[in-house]
């Protein structure tokens, strides 16, 4: 189990010595119970790489304490090397070694003299698709294929821990759907807590049992994704997966502010009165963007509609 406990870090300013008065992180408190995937959602700069590199060790909490099962994990300031043996970390910029195979790259901490170490490395390389990689030089690889090397290098020793930052950010969307099933069937199978940093509302929803939303350093949600992403609290968490209409009390007859999905609302005989601004393809559909005043309204519909055509919405 992962806890912090109001963990709080700024940066050093300019000077060298003195903090900043921002804080980066301020009082971040969570819990990650074992074998479960959170995924860390929130605008760019909003902490979520931070945190990672806090709990990996590459930066020194001013506040708080991390813990691994109850002992402590120590920040930067107490050791040369960063990490912990049962955590791995993937952050944005991996670093692999580019002059040597990805073979050697991923067995890179697996002792030579391990059983069924060539076995271990050509199942790692399995999960993220790069087996017919095996000995090419790490140097000649896309930036998606290195990207793929560096998860298979980060489960290669077993960690109970594995922190992914933007995981499959340079990977096609071809192989990553594919890479996604793959990886997370594996991290489950295995056993493996997993904090992923991630924009990708695809990472979350079908992956993530939790999610932590993240805004200006501090947690302003966490809990299981479904009721997260159904119930969203704010205009900033349903922001995160989607388009999203604000719908003032009254106008479908609700008691209450309501915060729609386009999915939610449909395009119908009778109902709210508007006009259409936009259509957007999406593929399976069109994006409808509708306005009435400063009302603007979110919704899907199989079909193109003309800018300047009126329509009428209701709650599906
Ligand atoms: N080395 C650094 N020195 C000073 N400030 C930094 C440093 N690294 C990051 N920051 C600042 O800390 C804040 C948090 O950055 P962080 O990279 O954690 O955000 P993020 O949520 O991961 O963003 P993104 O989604 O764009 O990757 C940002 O305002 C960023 O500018």
């Amino acid at each position: 189990m992962l806890q912090l406990d109001n963990v709080s870090f700024s940066f050093a300013g300019d000077e060298g010595s003195d903090r900043s008065t921002t804080r980066t992180l301020s009082d971040i408190s969570l819990l990650l119970e074992p074998d479960r995937v959170a995924a860390v959602m929130g605008e760019s700069g909003c902490g979520k790489s931070t945190l990672l590199d806090l709990i990996y060790g590459l930066q020194q909490a001013d506040h708080g304490t991390i813990t691994w099962k109850g002992e402590e994990l120590l920040g930067a300031d107490h050791h040369l090397v960063p990490g912990h043996p049962m955590m791995k970390y993937v952050p944005q910029e991996f670093d692999l070694m580019p002059f040597t195979t990805v073979a050697e790259n991923v067995g890179e901490h697996l002792s030579i003299q391990m059983k069924g170490r060539e076995d271990r490395i050509k199942q790692l390389l399995e999960v993220v698709e790069m087996s017919t990689y095996v000995d090419r030089k790490v140097k000649t690889l896309s930036g998606g294929q290195k990207q793929r090397v560096a998860i298979a290098k980060a489960l290669a020793e077993e960690p109970k821990l594995l922190l992914l930052d933007e995981p499959f950010s340079h990977v096609d969307n071809f192989r990553k759907n594919m890479l996604r099933r793959r990886l997370f069937a594996y991290v489950k199978e295995q056993k493996i807590s997993c904090l992923i940093a991630t924009h990708d509302k695809n990472d979350v929803l079908s992956f993530s049992d939790e999610t932590i939303v993240m805004r200006q350093g501090a947690i302003i949600d966490h809990r299981e994704t479904k009721s997260l992403y159904s119930k969203p609290k704010t205009i900033y968490v349903a922001s995160l997966f989607d388009d999203v209409t604000v719908v003032p009390a009254g106008i479908f007859g609700n008691q209450e502010e309501l915060l729609l999905y386009p999915h939610r609302l449909q395009i119908s005989n009778k109902g709210y009165k508007s006009t259409v601004i936009q259509s957007y393809f999406k593929g399976g559909f069109y994006l409808i963007e509708c306005q009435d005043k400063d009302q603007v309204l979110w919704v899907n519909h199989g079909s193109y509609l003309k800018p300047g055509e009126t329509v009428f919405l209701s709650i599906r």
